[in-house]
């Protein structure tokens, strides 16, 4: 399967390059910086820590798509959005980890699926997508007695907040109590914010250092609490996680699919 990895100079686009690299049945045939940014003409294999591979990182995606089957994105919203659109024009399957996505760009994203694979998760890892699966099943043996509380932290550099994993977290959680996240997500709490309500679900945020990422479900009672956490030591979890959505993807029709569906976690949850 041939592959463009955009964000190639990121933190996420060096590991995917890697990671790309060491995939049985996948090579390297594109690399897409954003324009004026100083790896445009590096080699992608040096940028990422590998031997040379002739992939000469470039700031036009187009021609990098159109002898593609496949793109991993981990870029930025605004840049997801114009890939999306891209790789639906090419008919390749597009694998988006970027987080902090909008509603009206989600919508966006939605019709591009309707031309070709895409993949989408605000978090690639196996560890996370089964977690996600416990959340939804603690949530659901539990009834709002216990209160539902997601907290995150990650390095310094992140910019949207919660995180992408958080929030499907707390997805999980209000699919499995039964309600709709929108109506009872309490994301920032300041001042004299008066009692906690029955029912709702809480973010924290912390960001500081190099902390690649960490969450934790917390379900307070009274005189107890339970906590599902996951801690990412490494970035080719997320890596790995996107090229095995991609190799999925390629036999699929068009449409948005989830890294649960990836990974046969939604049938689990059908039962
Ligand atoms: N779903 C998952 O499993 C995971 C998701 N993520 C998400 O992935 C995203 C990227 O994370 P991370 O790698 O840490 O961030 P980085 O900032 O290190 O990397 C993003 C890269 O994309 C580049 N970029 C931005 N716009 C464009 C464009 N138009 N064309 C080409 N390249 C562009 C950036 O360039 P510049 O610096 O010049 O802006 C940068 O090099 C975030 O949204 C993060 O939350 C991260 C890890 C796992
Ligand atoms: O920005 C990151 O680094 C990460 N972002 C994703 C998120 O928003 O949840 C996934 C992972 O936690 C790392």
């Amino acid at each position: 399967m041939k592959l463009v990895v955009v964000g190639a100079a990121g933190r996420m686009g060096r590991t995917l390059i890697r990671i790309v690299a060491e995939t049985p049945g996948m090579v390297l045939t594109g690399a897409v910086e954003r324009e004026g940014a100083a790896e445009i003409g590096a080699d992608a294999g040096l940028l990422a820590g590998l031997e040379a591979n002739d992939v000469k990182v470039t700031d036009d995606p187009l021609p990098a798509f159109a002898k593609a089957d496949g793109v991993l994105d981990f870029t930025s919203p605004a840049a997801t959005l114009q890939f999306s659109e891209l790789a639906a024009q090419a008919r390749i399957v597009h694998v988006i980890g970027t987080t902090g996505i909008g509603p009206e760009e989600e919508t966006r994203i939605e019709a591009a699926a309707r031309h070709a694979p895409v993949i989408k998760s605000g978090n690639m890892s196996l560890g996370v997508n089964l977690l996600a699966v416990l959340v939804r099943e603690a949530a659901k043996a539990l009834d709002d007695d216990f209160d539902i509380e997601v907290l995150e932290m990650h390095h310094r550099h992140k910019v949207d907040a919660p995180s992408g994993t958080a929030l499907l977290l707390g997805q999980a959680a209000a699919e499995g109590r039964g309600i709709d996240l929108a109506q009872h997500s309490v994301r920032v709490r300041d001042g004299h914010t008066g009692a906690r309500e029955r029912g709702d679900i809480g973010f924290a945020t912390l960001r500081g250092g190099s902390v690649i990422g960490e969450h934790s479900v917390v379900l307070a009672g009274e005189g107890e609490v339970i906590e599902l956490t996951h801690k990412a030591g490494d970035r080719t979890i997320f890596a790995r996680g996107a090229a095995k959505a991609a190799l999925w993807g390629r036999a699929k029709k068009p449409g948005l699919y989830s890294m649960a569906d990836v990974l046969g976690l939604n049938k689990e949850q059908d039962r």
